[in-house]
């Protein structure tokens, strides 16, 4: 039972046994989750201050140039998740391939593989603009106690134990599910604890928030041209109104507590959209369906997409119900 200003820790032992696979290692992965992100949200507060802004100078597995935060909470992520033996294998945007975590070690009894967008939103580190960090969590396939493999991480979004994101905006906040409801925790600087400031998060069915990149209007398809020339059409309670902060985790946020619809549909420009299926839009398709939200391409759920690749895009359409539901009944239209 989850009270209101409980703090994190509480509320992972408290909740523990509500969680089918409930082991321990499940809450302790979430715990090192949580370090790692107090790490990282130390550095992000004070961008601009210290030397963490600015690009690293290479480019990632994408074609990207990483900026120094995304390498710097890379890092973080990876070295607490290690150091504390609690899972078999991680895979990141910022990493090429999928590490194993000493898998082949057949004392190695961890089940848990981890997917991690560590800095999401990277566009807006230098500008002071809010960002985040992704992270979706699935048990392997392959024996324990045997190397993780590539089929450890492809699996469907539907197959994920848990999903969540951090933050790192007015406040930092850590929004995560294990399949049984969205819960939301704000961190308390001053103590540095975070503190169960909304529970059981749920999207509102209607909104009247739309976001997208009107920037690339002219080479979306028709089915979303139309659906934004839907959106603002003076009719009804329409037009509604535009917000796009270009970090994927802060349009997300804030359309689950206001109600709104995220759209990176594909383009000329980018065929298979921009979004990475495992590490970015699974986890948030996973947040948006417990919250009573909904997420496709437009055709198919996001998380009924087998995945192929690691690093594989997909179109992506998520949030409120009806308004998704809207998206993709012009998306069918326009086929
Ligand atoms: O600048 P664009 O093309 O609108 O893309 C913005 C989108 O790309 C992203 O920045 C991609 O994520 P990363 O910053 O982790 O690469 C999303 O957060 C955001 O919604
Ligand atoms: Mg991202
Ligand atoms: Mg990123």
């Amino acid at each position: 039972m989850s009270r209101k200003n409980q703090t994190l820790g509480e509320f992972i032992i408290e909740n523990q046994t509500s969680f089918k696979y409930s082991s321990g290692e499940l809450s302790r992965l979430i715990n090192s989750i949580r370090l790692a992100a107090k790490v990282v949200n130390h550095e992000v507060n004070k961008a601009g201050l210290v030397d963490i802004i600015g690009a690293a100078g290479d480019t990632n597995i994408q074609g990207e140039d990483q900026q120094k935060l995304d390498v710097y909470a890379n890092d973080k992520f990876i070295q607490t998740l290690t150091k504390r033996n609690i899972v078999c294998g991680i895979a990141s945007e910022e990493e090429d391939d999928f590490i194993s975590i000493n898998s082949q070690d057949e004392n190695n009894q961890n089940k848990y593989v981890v997917l991690i967008d560590p800095l999401d939103g990277s566009s807006n580190i230098d500008v002071n603009v809010s960002v985040g960090t992704i992270f979706s969590i699935y048990r392997r396939v392959t024996p324990v106690g045997t190397p993780v493999t590539l089929d450890d991480f492809l699996q469907k979004g539907s197959q994920q134990v848990a999903a969540g994101y951090v933050v790192y905006g007015t406040s930092t906040m850590l929004v995560y599910t294990t399949g049984d409801g969205v819960n939301g925790f704000t961190l308390n600087p001053a103590i540095g604890s975070f503190y169960l400031s909304h529970p059981d998060m749920k999207f509102p069915e209607d909104g009247n928030i739309y976001s997208v990149n009107e920037g690339n209007y002219t080479h979306f398809p028709q089915g979303i041209k139309n659906y934004i020339k839907y959106c603002q059409k003076e009719e009804g309670d329409r037009p509604y109104t535009s917000r796009y902060i270009g970090s994927l985790v802060s349009d997300f946020h804030r359309n689950m507590i206001k109600g709104g619809i995220y759209l990176y549909p594909q383009s000329s420009k980018n065929p298979n959209g921009k979004l990475r299926l495992l590490y970015e839009c699974n986890p948030m398709a996973f947040l948006a369906e417990q919250a009573n939200g909904k997420s496709s391409d437009g055709f198919t759920r996001t998380m009924d997409v087998e995945p192929t690749e690691l690093h594989q895009r997909v179109a992506f359409i998520c949030g409120s119900k009806n308004m998704v539901e809207k998206c993709e009944s012009f998306m069918r239209e326009a086929q």
